[in-house]
């Protein structure tokens, strides 16, 4: 998968060369590709905001500026400059804004097929709408949050959606049943928040694991696990537990 970055930022995404994306990018599953976006402000002072139509507070970024940035990175492939990832004539364009659609797993399932992203994190008041409008259908722009809460720019959301995408991909984990395991993953956790982790040793400042671990029966494990899922789910999502398929509640589940 390859993925292009567009901040004035670029230095906010120095963590995907660590841990794992920093390994996933060592090994050519991810290609990252970080761009200045005042590398296409010509004047001087290599300006990408302005006050905003109509008044109100803050600077909106300026149309022209994203437009160059987002043809040179996107026209390059497409114009046939380089190679684009797996004969993708255009990436799905895609900008972290507080008002837009939730960004969830599924979203980042959906996100994890895709050969191409760019993500297009703003400052200020945000990016002039018109941009959305230029590459809604050729980019087929979207729109998410990472959550009901301000940001000061779309930086951080990019971190956070560039990790539960790329951890998605084949290769990246290395232990691939951990992300069907993991909270709200579609199948028999979705929906479901993860149970309680514990390793070695067994007991810890008078703290015990719990005995139904250490037994080695795999499918009472498993019981357990999916009984403490439903626990905490009922007791800290319980919004959740409304969405729950019902028939992927067995008799047991139902007793809870
Ligand atoms: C504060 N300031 C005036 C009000 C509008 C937002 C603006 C700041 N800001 C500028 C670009 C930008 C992009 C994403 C987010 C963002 N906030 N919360 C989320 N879940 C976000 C996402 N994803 C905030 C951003």
């Amino acid at each position: 998968m390859r993925v292009d970055i567009i901040s004035i930022f670029p230095e906010y995404f120095a963590p995907l060369d660590v841990s794992l994306m920093g390994k996933a990018r060592e090994r050519g599953i991810l290609d990252i590709r970080l761009h200045q976006l005042r590398d296409w402000a010509h004047d001087v002072h290599r300006t990408v905001d302005d006050t905003p139509y109509g008044g109100g507070p803050g600077m909106v970024m300026k149309p022209e500026i994203w437009g160059e940035a987002i043809d040179a990175v996107v026209g390059a492939a497409a114009a046939g400059g380089e190679a684009a990832p797996e004969g993708a004539v255009a990436p799905r364009m895609i900008v972290p804004t507080p008002s837009g659609r939730p960004f969830t797993q599924e979203v980042a399932l959906e996100y994890a097929k895709e050969p191409w992203l760019l993500f297009t994190p703003a400052r200020y008041e945000g990016i002039d709408s018109r941009v959305m409008a230029e590459y809604g259908f050729r980019l087929r722009v979207d729109e998410v949050s990472i959550g009901d809460y301000v940001l000061a720019g779309g930086e951080a959301a990019v971190l956070v959606m560039v990790e539960a995408v790329g951890r998605l991909l084949p290769g990246v984990l290395g232990n691939a049943a951990s992300v069907a395991d993991d909270s709200f993953a579609p199948g028999t956790m979705e929906n479901l928040l993860e149970g309680p982790v514990y390793t070695k040793p067994p007991t810890w400042r008078g703290h015990d694991v719990p005995e139904i671990l250490l037994s080695g029966h795999h499918g009472k494990i498993a019981r357990w696990r999916r009984d403490e899922a439903l626990r905490r789910t009922a007791e800290k999502r319980p919004e959740l537990l409304a969405r729950l398929d019902p028939d992927s509640l067995d008799k047991h589940d139902r007793q809870l």
